[in-house]
């Protein structure tokens, strides 16, 4: 069974103090810190941007995932790899070329990620997995743009077929996780887990996030 990584959004934390946030992820037993970045073209909101990846680079030693919602992420990839991310997902769907992008990340030190929006086919990145450009496939299990929003069933198809083409890739998913819709997600071959909303409202999150890596493990060992 591939590491199961539980990967808080900070999206859903109180803006006014994120750098508590970022330290309660961590103190919680969380793996990674999730960095949601939009831009209020690719998606209808705008969130964070390189000073706040920066920021939370200087107060956790966890990794940062960072998720570019972005219309030309191809403008930002610097910035964010000069901030400290570790992993930075662009999206199959952007305005960009996407191969010379990923290949870009990776010549800037990070690990490059792609990721797939719930009506964009899973197929859409096969070509960039053959060519080993990507070492974490995101899949949305939400329309992006907002923290909050209810699991999109169905979407976990995309992440079994990932995970039978390519048995040692990392899959993340990422929208309305929590306690039930993790099963499936895990049980489909996820192993990395975005969770905003369930976790910064848990009134536990240390518990919220040993809870939820639990419910993986045993849907992932179950599904086998
Ligand atoms: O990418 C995102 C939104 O575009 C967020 O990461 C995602 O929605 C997680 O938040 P929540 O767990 O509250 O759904």
């Amino acid at each position: 069974m591939p590491k199961i990584e539980i990967m808080p959004s900070i999206l859903a934390a109180d803006m006014g103090n994120l750098e508590a946030g970022i330290r309660l992820c961590e103190k919680s037993g969380a793996d990674q810190i999730h960095v949601d970045v939009m831009d209020g073209v690719f998606v209808p909101n705008i969130s964070m941007g390189p000073a706040v990846a920066a920021m939370a680079d200087r107060v956790t030693d966890l990794p940062l995932d960072v998720h570019l919602m972005l219309l030309h992420p191809q403008n930002h990839i610097e910035a964010f790899a000069k901030a400290g991310s570790d992993t930075i997902l662009i999206h199959i769907e952007a305005e960009c070329d996407v191969e010379d992008t990923l290949k870009k990340i990776r010549d800037l030190g990070c690990r490059p990620g792609i990721t797939v929006n719930p009506p964009t086919p899973v197929d859409s990145i096969f070509q960039t997995l053959e060519k080993g450009l990507v070492e974490e496939v995101l899949i949305m299990s939400v329309n992006p743009g907002f923290g909050g929003q209810g699991y999109i069933a169905g979407v976990e198809s995309k992440v079994a077929e990932i995970r039978r083409r390519y048995p040692d890739m990392l899959i993340s998913i990422d929208g309305g996780i929590g306690a039930e819709t993790i099963k499936p997600a895990a049980a489909h071959g996820a192993n990395l887990f975005v969770a905003g909303t369930s976790l910064f409202k848990a009134p536990d999150m240390g518990k919220a996030v040993s809870d939820l890596r639990a419910s993986a493990e045993t849907a992932y060992c179950t599904a086998l």
